[in-house]
């Protein structure tokens, strides 16, 4: 398998947390292909070394082109730790992207602990592991 493709994204008051995941996961995080949406991209790029390639910021439609890589079949693995307290103004797209990893089985973490678990599965980087993908 070549380097998994995966999305780092978070929302404004979760942006610490994903940083924080991202700094306690470098080692794992530097075998994978990662992009992002704007903002999040850009700041975990400029405070971890790690290679990011950034699409548009989340309310300008960077979840929709996160979204455009899954129905594509480019994406392995969503982290996305949304902000479940305050409202975003582009919530029918945070929605349509986690609606396309269940269409599409992409495995998604949308908070530390599960991002956690995902990133230290066994299967996460094995080379036996083929993820279904639905055949639609
Ligand atoms: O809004 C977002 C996801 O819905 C994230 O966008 P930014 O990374 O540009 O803040």
């Amino acid at each position: 398998m070549s380097k998994p493709t995966i999305a780092l994204v978070a929302h404004d008051h979760k942006k610490p947390d994903l940083l924080a995941w991202a700094n306690a996961n470098m080692q794992r995080l530097e075998q994978c292909r990662l992009v992002g949406t704007g903002t999040t991209g850009g700041l975990i790029a400029e405070q971890t070394g790690l290679t990011v390639q950034r699409f548009k910021s989340g309310p300008l439609g960077g979840d929709q082109q996160i979204g455009a890589l899954i129905a594509e079949g480019e994406l392995d693995a969503l982290f996305f730790f949304w902000d479940p307290l305050n409202p975003a103004p582009h919530d029918p797209d945070v929605k349509a992207l986690l609606r396309l990893c269940s269409v599409w089985n992409v495995p998604v973490a949308c908070n530390r602990s599960t991002a956690d678990l995902l990133i230290t599965s066994p299967l996460f980087l094995s080379l036996d592991y083929q993820r279904e993908v639905p055949n639609y």
